[in-house]
């Protein structure tokens, strides 16, 4: 008999779930060239692509990353900058969003002409205020070709109650190639400032109630707010 039990308090603990792994949905925006596939690849792969091509739709890159002894998914998602890449998918970037990166090309004035579109598109699809947003501004290393000024973007960023980080995808070290400037942010470094916000926002919330069975409960066309959702479900592709 305690045979029997010993057993089966084995094969109870055997199939418990194993830790969850809590998932955080970030979107990339901005226009097209700024560099949002080079950031989100950097981030995710830890270099510089070799080659890109204008994003499709939306691409997706993970990094799971702890903080604090617990493990967390970081899923980015690099949306397509051109209008006719993305139109279909819109509604789909916005859906149960956790943060916001808008990206801006430092060399490029339109780029950061198209912020307040960029903003505009959050605000219609209903993005709640406590969604966290940030700036990037990419291609630091190429400062002397720099059309946008460090302080035009801190305006814009303190105006929007967003923190700015200028960087480059290509030499996250900062500084023109070969030269010896080191003022950009890293770009590891921005993408985990936005974790450590949403960790901070989003306390582990332990309890019968998983992520795991929040996520199978999940509709497709259930819209909540990332607040509302404790646990963080994210979707795993293109819906
Ligand atoms: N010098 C420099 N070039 C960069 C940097 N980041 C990206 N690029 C280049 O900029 C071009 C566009 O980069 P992508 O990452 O494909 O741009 P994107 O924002 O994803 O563009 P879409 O997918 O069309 O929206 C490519 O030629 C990259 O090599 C950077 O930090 N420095
Ligand atoms: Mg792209």
């Amino acid at each position: 008999m305690a045979e029997d039990s010993s057993l089966s308090s084995l094969e109870f603990s055997s199939s418990l779930p194993p830790p969850r792994t809590r998932i955080f949905k970030i979107i990339v925006i901005g226009d097209s060239g700024v560099g949002k596939t080079c950031l989100t690849y950097r981030f995710c792969a830890g270099r510089f692509p070799d080659k890109t091509e204008a994003t499709i739709g939306v691409d997706f890159r993970e990094k799971v990353i702890e903080i604090d002894g617990e493990k967390i998914k970081v899923q980015l998602w690099d949306t397509a900058g051109q209008e006719r890449f993305r139109k279909s998918m819109v509604q789909h970037y916005y859906r149960n969003v956790h943060a916001v990166v808008f990206v801006y090309d430092v060399t490029s004035a339109a780029s950061f002409r198209s912020l307040p579109a960029w903003i505009e598109e959050c605000r219609q699809h209903a993005l709640g205020q406590e969604v966290p947003r940030i700036l990037v501004g990419n291609k630091c290393d190429l400062r002397h070709l720099s059309q946008v000024s460090t302080e035009l973007a801190q305006q814009f960023a303190d105006a929007h109650s967003m923190p700015l980080f200028e960087t480059s995808a290509k030499n996250p070290h900062g500084g023109e190639e070969g030269g010896g400037r080191n003022s950009s942010d890293h770009v590891e470094a921005i993408f985990m400032t936005v974790a450590h916000k949403l960790k901070s926002q989003k306390p582990l919330q332990l309890g019968s109630d998983t992520s795991a069975h929040r996520c199978l409960v999940q509709r497709e066309s259930a819209i909540y707010s990332p607040r509302e959702s404790k646990t963080n479900c994210a979707v795993s592709g293109p819906q």
